[in-house]
């Protein structure tokens, strides 16, 4: 049946989309690039929660003039041949899972801040077809300033839809045991190529505003879970504390840092430390784990420092997303 004159193209009916959703990276390790990328980021209210006539003198008139040229430093320190771990990582799991939840239901990839972006990618998936549409940001761990605020933006974009998708978004997954597993199989394959046997393992995981927590994030609550279930799943104790804290004012504690460099003085002197909360490897853990996080540790009289990566685009990796994402398209989509 032919379509009446003027009537738009019709999509291909009934495909399955879904959207792996990461924070965001800089496109280049320069001071440009990061200075765009650090100016939408922390332009984001949801970050930032300090009124923007407040907040926007101190971003512009500070922190964009001197921080991009630190972090452009330190992006440049982890940045590949393919470009920023955290995107090239992203789209290695997008890649993996091609196929993986029904032959022609498309599997994509898209950023919070920079690109390519959730809006794009959607539109994209929607005029190829898909009329439901799984948003997944890839945070075990919600928090609003990371889960909340993937899923807003998703959601802005569907505002402009006339014919919008059916959609559905990623619950959090910090203690499913899919996703346990994945971890404690991947710190032990991790622990047996290192030569030598740590005595404390650490869990670090990004940090937040106390106030969060105050006011009912679930953040916290759900990173201690998290590592609660791993370090039962180990069968051996984690210490658990928290990175990257950014501005003045108090936030989780104990923190990484700090930590590392205490725990030589109390006889700590090997440790093992494992970011269960990233799903890729990025500037926070290659960086300020592994390169600072070891300065730091040995230059405070430890004597062995081991980075354990992240679950990225690993078999064990993949397998725990193929399962969690095909929970959540239950009743849309059956399994490859
Ligand atoms: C995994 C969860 C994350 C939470 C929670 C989070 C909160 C948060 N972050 C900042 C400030 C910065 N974070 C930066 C980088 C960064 N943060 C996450 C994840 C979480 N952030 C990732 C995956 C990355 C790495 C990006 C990459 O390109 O590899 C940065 C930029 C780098 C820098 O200049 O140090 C900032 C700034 C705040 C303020 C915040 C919560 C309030
Ligand atoms: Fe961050
Ligand atoms: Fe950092």
């Amino acid at each position: 049946m032919s379509l009446p004159d003027g009537h738009p193209p019709i999509p291909a009916p009934d495909r399955i989309g879904v959207l792996l959703v990461n924070l965001g990276t800089p496109s280049a390790p320069d001071a440009t690039s990061v200075r765009r990328y650090l100016a939408e980021f922390l332009s984001d209210r949801r970050v930032v929660e300090i009124p923007p006539l407040i907040w926007q003198p101190i971003l512009r008139g500070i922190i964009l003039r001197t921080r991009p040229k630190k972090s452009a430093h330190a992006y440049q320190q982890v940045w590949r041949p393919d470009g920023s771990p955290l995107a090239a990582i992203t789209k290695a799991q997008s890649d993996a899972l091609q196929g993986a939840f029904g032959a022609g239901n498309p599997v994509d990839w898209a950023m919070r801040y920079g690109t390519p972006s959730i809006a794009d990618r959607l539109a994209a998936m929607r005029s190829d077809g898909a009329q439901r549409i799984l948003i997944a940001p890839l945070y075990p761990q919600y928090c609003a300033a990371t889960t909340a605020t993937a899923n807003d933006k998703a959601f802005e974009a569907l505002a402009g839809m006339r014919w919008q998708p059916a959609i559905r978004t990623l619950p959090p997954y910090h203690d499913h045991p899919a996703y346990i597993a994945a971890l404690k199989a991947s710190v032990e394959e991790s622990l047996s190529r290192l030569d030598f046997e740590p005595d404390a393992i650490m869990a670090s995981f990004h940090g937040m505003p106390q106030r969060t927590l105050e006011l009912g994030d679930p953040y916290h609550c759900h990173c201690r879970k998290t590592a609660r279930l791993l370090s039962e799943a180990l069968g051996r104790e984690l210490t658990v504390t928290f990175q990257s804290r950014f501005g003045r004012a108090k936030w989780l504690e104990p923190a990484t840092d700090a930590t590392l460099a205490a725990l030589p003085g109390k006889g700590v002197k090997k440790v093992a430390i494992v970011a269960p909360g990233f799903s890729a490897d990025c500037l926070e853990t290659l960086e300020e784990l592994a390169i600072r996080g070891r300065e730091t540790f040995l230059g405070a009289g430890g004597s062995q420092f081991a980075y354990l990566p992240c679950l990225n685009d690993s078999s064990g990796g993949i397998d725990m997303l193929r399962t969690i994402l095909s929970e959540a398209l239950a009743g849309w989509a059956q399994p490859a």
